[in-house]
């Protein structure tokens, strides 16, 4: 990393990125590609696809890995043409990120109705035998996806969700145009600006000093605990919502509360999850189920959650009934929160 200059000059590019640190320079590109339609149109003629079909990834299957295959424009072009379609369902792709060598990474896709384009989509088997691969839902495919590819597969996902959803200007009711990296789309009638949205939700993992507190859905994949999570209501704050969920949900007053750490979530629509610990009043430990919201919740202790945080595919094990319980994939901050808890003693922090 070199030195950061914090000289902003403007040059032939937006920026002058001389002097700056990789990932200032990185920040800086992203930026221009997302306010610059040219720029990013050209940086598409270097950069790599990711293709979705309704929502699902491409995926490759390696050993017991899922791979995202990247393609280029190119090999796009001759995708579209072979199946009869023009180069420009193209303009329909979303910005995702960029590499450090300033190789910027696009989703598009293929089976979801084009604004762009009048031909209908693309039918899967074919262009799953064409490339090789198989669009594959994305909530199962986290448990074997490499960290990175999850996050930026779960943004593309997020972000094309947001475009499919949000075609229409709400005020009036005309056609909304997305921008080239489609980070905002734009009502032609009024000028009204629409930005990508995400809802914020806390999750909560609630200890007793020694024991922590999971629950389970209905909807979980067969018994899978997380922590408690729920969105945010209008007018609270993060400590708001953390008490009133948990009291809420399994009838327990939340009494000290850490921050941990905050993730961005695609199911089922964009989420800002914010993860905390809490504690409950000593003595106060009894689970009160609120079976509008879960579907059961327990108390479990260190030991017996540290051996399901070893288990490498818990979804899988658990589905041969090897053991009593699993817990939510490893990129999911549900995991990650568990994993803090057993692994070192929390400070609290905040009174709640
Ligand atoms: N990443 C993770 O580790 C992780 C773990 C657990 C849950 N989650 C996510 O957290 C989210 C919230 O959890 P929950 O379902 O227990 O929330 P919740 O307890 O607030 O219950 C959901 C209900 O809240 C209502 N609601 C209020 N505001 C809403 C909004 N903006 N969008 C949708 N529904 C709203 C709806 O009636 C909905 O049925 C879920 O989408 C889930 O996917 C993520
Ligand atoms: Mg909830």
């Amino acid at each position: 990393m070199s030195l950061y200059c914090g000289i902003a000059c403007r040059r032939k590019s937006f920026w002058c990125y001389r002097q700056l640190s990789t990932y200032v320079t990185k920040t800086r590109y992203l930026f221009e590609l997302k306010e610059d339609d040219d720029a990013c149109k050209k940086a598409q003629q270097t950069g790599a696809f990711y293709l979705f079909h309704n929502l699902a990834p491409l995926l490759q299957k390696s050993g017991h890995q899922y791979l995202a295959p990247q393609h280029s424009l190119l090999e796009l072009e001759r995708l579209l043409g072979k199946f009869g379609q023009d180069s420009q369902r193209i303009e329909d792709s979303v910005l995702i990120g960029c590499s450090e060598q300033q190789e910027a990474w696009f989703a598009l896709d293929l089976g979801l109705n084009s604004s762009s384009s009048i031909n209908a989509s693309l039918q899967k088997p074919e262009v799953e035998k064409e490339l090789t691969g198989s669009f594959t839902e994305l909530r199962k495919a986290l448990y074997q996806l490499n960290v990175k590819d999850a996050s930026l597969l779960s943004t593309a996902q997020a972000l094309l969700r947001w475009h499919d959803t949000h075609q229409f200007c709400s005020r009036s009711g005309q056609p909304t145009k997305k921008n080239m990296a489609g980070s905002k789309r734009v009502c032609s009638s009024n000028q009204i600006i629409y930005y990508p949205q995400m809802a914020p939700v806390v999750i909560t993992l609630v200890s007793d000093g020694t024991r922590c507190l999971l629950a389970r859905q209905s909807f979980f994949p067969k018994g899978m605990y997380s922590a408690l999570a729920g969105f945010c209501d209008i007018g609270e704050s993060l400590e708001e919502t953390v008490r009133r969920e948990v009291a809420e949900e399994v009838g327990l007053e939340v009494e000290r509360l850490h921050y941990s750490a905050s993730q961005h979530w695609p199911f089922p629509n964009s989420s800002l999850m914010i993860a905390c610990h809490a504690t409950v009043k000593p003595g106060q430990t009894e689970i009160r189920l609120n079976l509008r919201e879960l579907e059961a919740a327990a108390w479990f202790r260190h030991d017996e959650v540290a051996i399901a945080l070893r288990r490498n595919n818990p979804y899988t094990q658990q589905q041969n009934g090897a053991f009593p319980f699993c817990l939510p994939p490893k990129f999911a901050i549900a995991h990650q929160l568990i994993k803090e808890w057993v692994e070192k003693p929390i400070r609290f922090t905040l009174p709640v």
